[in-house]
């Protein structure tokens, strides 16, 4: 019989991950899967769950929680030789990975769409030692993103990470930045660099467009543009998807990119706080099997 690992964070979204965990087993049993569930309890397990599941040579492993805990499966996955097939059923706030992927973002109709779900290949990027599935975030915006805290996400949703942009907007901070891509290099005052592998970003999917799941590139962004009334002209680009036409953003599409900072900042992985500057960041094209709802097949 084909083994599956759930892997739940009963902490995530509204605390609902504990409801919906007996209909996941349920959904996935009479796909054919014999199913084993894992609870995470903190930081990691999540991660240590997954890397297991591939040395057990599971089939399918399925994550439920919001970004924060399927980056870590993600993270765990991707290092391993064998590496199962992924799905998710997402609870957190934003959801970025689920949209970009056309995962529904409501729980119980996530759960059921398992059942139709269609393999696809999906990029992953790398940061250091460590996977992400959607966005690097260079900045001061970015690392004030990081700051949200866990009750606060839950409190307020979206909303919290909007009130931490804005606060570290009006503290308007440039930092001197060098990157380089595979077209060059760029040198300047930066306020924020964001190195996206799909369209979804912050919950908001129009970042980027053209990016596609398994593209096998990353999207750069370099906005060398400070202060409110410039940042207000590429916020309202970025809401018309037409953000790479602004005159203070650098768009390029690039396999690698690195980048250094006059001041060590923290990078904005996924949502979360990851490593510090200096940093590489490189695409591993199609490097995960995902099962997504059946109308991606076609994209
Ligand atoms: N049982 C638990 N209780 C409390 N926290 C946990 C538990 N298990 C895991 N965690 C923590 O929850 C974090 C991830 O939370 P979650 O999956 O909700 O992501 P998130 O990034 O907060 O989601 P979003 O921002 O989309 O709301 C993990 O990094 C881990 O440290």
């Amino acid at each position: 019989m084909k083994q599956a690992v759930l892997i739940y964070n009963p902490s995530s979204g509204k605390e609902l991950a504990s409801d919906y965990k007996d209909r996941v087993v349920e959904v996935v049993s009479s796909m054919g899967y014999e199913v084993q569930v894992n609870e995470t309890t903190g930081p990691k397990d999540a991660t240590r769950f997954a890397e297991q599941a591939c040395k057990d040579t599971i089939d399918f492993v399925i994550g439920m929680g919001g970004d924060g805990t399927i980056n870590e499966i993600v993270n765990g996955l991707a290092e391993q030789n064998h590496r199962p097939l992924f799905s998710f059923v997402p609870l957190g706030t934003v959801n970025d990975f689920a949209r970009a992927l056309g995962i529904p973002l409501n729980a119980e109709e996530a759960i059921e769409a398992l059942k139709v779900g269609k393999e696809q290949h999906a990029d992953i990027g790398k940061i250091g030692d460590s996977y992400f599935m959607n966005i690097v975030a260079i900045g001061e915006i970015a690392s004030k993103v990081a700051d949200t805290s866990v009750e606060s996400k839950t409190r307020l949703g979206p909303l919290a990470y909007l009130l931490e942009g804005t606060k570290a907007i009006l503290q308007d901070n440039e930092v001197q930045m060098k990157i380089t891509h595979d077209e060059g290099e760029w040198s300047g005052g930066l306020t924020l660099v964001l190195t996206a592998l799909t369209n979804s970003v912050g919950g908001f999917e129009k970042l980027a467009p053209d990016a596609e799941i398994d593209d096998g590139f990353l999207h750069l962004f370099i906005v060398h543009e400070s202060g409110i009334p410039g940042f207000l002209r590429v916020g309202s680009k970025l809401l018309q998807g037409r953000i790479a036409e602004d005159d203070g953003v650098e768009y390029i599409k690039t396999k690698k990119v690195h980048i250094e900072t006059s001041e060590e900042l923290f990078c904005n992985v996924d949502g979360d706080e990851g490593t510090c500057t200096p940093v590489e960041i490189q695409v591993l094209p199609k490097h995960l099997r995902v099962l997504v709802p059946e109308k991606l097949e076609n994209n």
